[in-house]
């Protein structure tokens, strides 16, 4: 059974008088011991994903849903105070901005101590109970590879560097003991040495504790080096879900295409001083969306079925939404697109995959 297993969140927001839909049947599982990518460009929605699982979004926001599990049990349909004891012991977050998370005027140390449930904690005196504490803090922080606690559990927020802070949220998120981790775009604007050592911590917690990891970002270098599979979301809507190994080698939607287009890392062949492919155009904002496909005014192979969201798609555990997939040769190709392919599946292929996955409607 996935622990996480999402179909088809829709949010819903009023502005000025206009209910927009900021996500739109957005679907995808996370299962036990793995490391999941959540994918997409600033703006896509990535965040509202996460805000939605751990119910973080105020108020003013609709959530809906097929389906909103975490290990069978349907977090919409939860109150309050159910929904809070899985927030507090099995699904923790590090978001993007560790300074921000944390209180800049409380030592480091009471801080990680405070987010250590009280049943963790031995029974006795008050001061034996401290002492525990700061033993649990202390194997915390070895266990996210600081090895000086001493060092920085007396410091404040800001006088301690930016890997040793996320490090920092990264241990009070672990002592909890949560089943998942969700890191919220963690490893954004650091340094490579920095972002190195954070993914290699989150690849050993995932090994040695089986954690399951819900990796948030736009680095697919980052993705690619930790993640298993991987779920793409472009303007709120979900493109592309699968294995990481197989989304690089055969993109079957245009956008993820487009996206490794943009990655010089994906490139080999490219020519030096030769500018990086992009699609035209932005991300749209809330005021804008496009009917159907929202990628369709960007598409290089949107066609006039394109104003019909198109209906997800499986090809052998690749789930697809397009009308015009990449690589998938049918009836429905346009010739635009099979110019674009550039590694077709043959039409047996495809279809045999098809019918042999029980190809369906997810
Ligand atoms: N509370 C809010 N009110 C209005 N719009 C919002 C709110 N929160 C998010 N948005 C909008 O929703 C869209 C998706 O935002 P979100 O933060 O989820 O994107 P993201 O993919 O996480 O981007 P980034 O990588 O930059 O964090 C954006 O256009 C954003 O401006």
């Amino acid at each position: 059974m996935a622990l996480l297993d999402i179909k088809n969140l829709s949010l819903y927001m009023d502005i000025g008088g206009t209910i927009v839909q900021a996500l739109e049947k957005v679907s995808f599982t996370l299962n036990e011991g793995e490391i999941k990518a959540l994918v997409g460009e600033s703006g896509s929605g990535k965040t509202l994903v996460v805000k939605a699982i751990i119910g973080a979004l105020p108020g003013y926001w609709q959530v809906k849903a097929d389906r909103l599990n975490f290990k069978g049990q349907d977090l919409i349909d939860l109150n309050y105070e159910q929904r809070r004891h899985i927030m507090r012991r099995d699904i923790a977050v590090v978001f993007q901005e560790p300074t921000s998370s944390l209180d800049p005027s409380v030592k480091l140390g009471s801080q990680i101590e405070e987010s250590i449930p009280e049943e963790f904690v031995n029974k006795g005196r008050f001061w034996e109970r401290k002492k525990h504490r700061r033993e649990i803090a202390n194997s915390l922080l070895h266990k996210v590879g600081i090895k000086e606690h001493e060092r920085w559990l007396n410091c404040y927020p800001n006088e301690i560097p930016r890997d040793v802070s996320q490090k920092i949220m990264i241990a009070m998120a672990l002592a909890s003991e949560p089943t998942i981790l969700i890191a919220d775009d963690s490893t954004r604007g650091m340094e490579s040495t920095t972002k190195t050592q954070i993914l290699r911590l989150l690849v050993k917690l995932n090994k040695t504790k089986n954690l399951s990891i819900l990796f948030v970002s736009h680095d697919l270098l980052a993705i690619t080096s930790i993640a298993n599979s991987m779920t793409v979301l472009y303007c709120g809507q979900t493109v592309e879900s699968g294995k990481v190994k197989s989304l690089l080698k055969r993109p079957l939607h245009p956008y993820t295409k487009a996206l490794l287009d943009s990655a010089p890392s994906f490139q080999t062949s490219l020519p030096v001083k030769s500018p990086l492919k992009t699609l035209k155009g932005t991300i749209p904002s809330f005021q804008h969306l496009p009917t159907g496909c929202r990628l369709g005014p960007r598409c290089p192979n949107a066609g006039k079925e394109c104003v019909q969201a198109p209906i997800m798609r499986n090809i052998q555990d690749h789930q697809y939404s397009c009308h015009f997939p990449l690589h998938v040769v049918n009836k429905k190709i346009s010739k635009k697109q099979a110019q674009t392919s550039t590694e077709p599946l043959s039409n047996d292929n495809v279809d045999n995959n098809a019918a042999s996955s029980g190809e369906r409607n997810t």
